[in-house]
């Protein structure tokens, strides 16, 4: 695993998987014969847990994590971490959460845990779809070009598509290249039951150097940069949206020429509850598609559209079936791609080249706005809680 991806996966590990494995099972107070099996049994688990051939998810290395720490160090004691350091927050709110527990019960919670672990991860789930194993987390883009048309795939269905910091670098590389190649037309799509899940919520985890003031401006730039990408994208621009939007997932759709979408996706800017704003210039685009009051109910309120209802407001283009959503989809693209693919870019320019000056200054300010929300109580507060897993939209 590489770039962002990897230190995040990283950060991730050393905080919730490093107690448990790396630090020797030291200062347990073993008492008659019962718990000195106990005792054993978790330095077993301690070791078990090396050898798990799956990554358990982040939930349950927070479980392993808290456990571990009630284990071998009894009820938290240690000062609450600030509201900024997210990762030890979340760890320190997971490990306060045991209460009074008992070493003796959290060590048993903790061994029968990982044998429950051990158990389904020598013998994998036979509904889980066999698509889905295959699909490495490096492989989180995948771009194809035949039938004159270039496809962007979102693909990291198991998160819902939710992008990382390597993949909007690697969006804004392949609509670079696209802008360049032969095909006529260019489609986003995603893989799975998800469209997107917007921003990997895990991107604000990682730190850099600089601290959270560094975090938010390398986060505007490049959002500023992503989306700009689809503003002066050159050649028809279509959204094959296969399922549920959220986020920038939702608000780039403006920027695009035309948006398909099956009957089961759904349209979500949750940016208030997020303690965030609209980006992707969906503050213009979107009270321009729609009007201002049925925007602002979107933007401000957050309220989730039903493929039909995107659809009646004039952001989504055509509603499909689910059941012949790909067929329809693609046969009607490719008979698109057939159309001269100069008159197609030209007339795109005409349309967009009245507007781009005006779309890159709101990019700019959302950027900048964005930039401060999150640094906001709010926004921090809002992410520390789905990453503890209390809240979901
Ligand atoms: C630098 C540019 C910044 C641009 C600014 C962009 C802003 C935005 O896009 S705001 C929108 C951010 N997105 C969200 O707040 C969505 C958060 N996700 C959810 O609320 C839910 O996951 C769901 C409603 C999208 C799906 O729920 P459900 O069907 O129950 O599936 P799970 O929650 O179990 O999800 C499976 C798996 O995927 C992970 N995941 C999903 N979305 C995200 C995400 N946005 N960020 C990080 N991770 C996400 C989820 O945590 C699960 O992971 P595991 O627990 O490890 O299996």
């Amino acid at each position: 695993m590489a770039g962002f991806a990897g230190r995040l996966a990283r950060c991730w590990y050393s905080g919730f998987l490093r107690s448990p494995l790396q630090v020797p099972a030291l200062g347990l107070h073993v008492g008659g014969p019962a718990m000195q099996t106990s005792q054993k049994d978790f330095n077993n688990a301690v070791s078990q847990l090396k050898l798990l051939k799956e990554d358990p998810g982040n939930e349950v290395k927070l479980k392993l994590y808290a456990l571990y720490k009630q284990a071998t160090e009894g009820p938290c004691n240690v000062p609450k971490p600030g509201m900024l350091d997210f990762i030890n927050k979340t760890k320190w709110d997971a490990w306060n959460a045991l209460g009074s527990l008992s070493k003796e019960a959290a060590r048993q919670n903790y061994v029968d845990l990982v044998s429950k672990l051990s158990a389904s991860s020598e013998s994998p789930s036979p509904e889980a779809p066999a698509a889905d194993k295959k699909q490495p987390e490096s492989d989180s883009l995948v771009v194809t070009s035949g039938d004159g048309i270039t496809t962007i795939r979102l693909n990291r269905p198991t998160k819902k598509n939710a992008l990382t910091t390597q993949m909007y670098h690697d969006i804004i590389a392949a609509l670079q290249a696209a802008s360049k190649d032969e095909s006529p037309i260019t489609v986003l799509t995603g893989s799975g039951d998800y469209f997107c899940s917007g921003n990997d919520l895990t991107n604000f985890t990682s730190l850099p150097a600089g601290g959270p003031e560094e975090m938010a401006r390398s986060s505007a730039v490049l959002l500023r940069d992503f989306v700009n990408c689809f503003i002066d994208f050159p050649k028809p621009l279509v959204a094959v949206v296969n399922g549920p939007a959220v986020g920038i997932s939702v608000t780039i759709l403006g920027l695009f020429d035309v948006v398909y979408a099956t009957d089961r996706a759904t349209f979500h800017t949750p940016f208030s509850h997020l303690g965030q704003s609209p980006e992707g210039c969906s503050s213009y685009t979107f009270p321009k598609i729609m009007g201002s009051s049925k925007a602002a109910e979107m933007l401000l309120f957050g309220k989730k559209l039903t493929a039909q209802e995107a659809c009646a407001q004039g952001l989504v283009t055509e509603v499909f079936p689910d059941s012949t959503f790909q067929k329809e989809v693609w046969a009607r693209l490719k008979a698109y791609s057939k159309l001269p693919p100069n008159a197609m870019r030209i007339s795109k320019q005409i349309i967009r080249d009245r507007e781009k000056e005006k779309l890159h200054a709101v990019n700019a300010e959302e950027s900048n706005v964005l930039r401060e929300r999150w640094l906001s109580d709010e926004c921090m507060n809002a992410i520390a809680s789905f990453l503890s897993r209390k809240s979901k939209l």
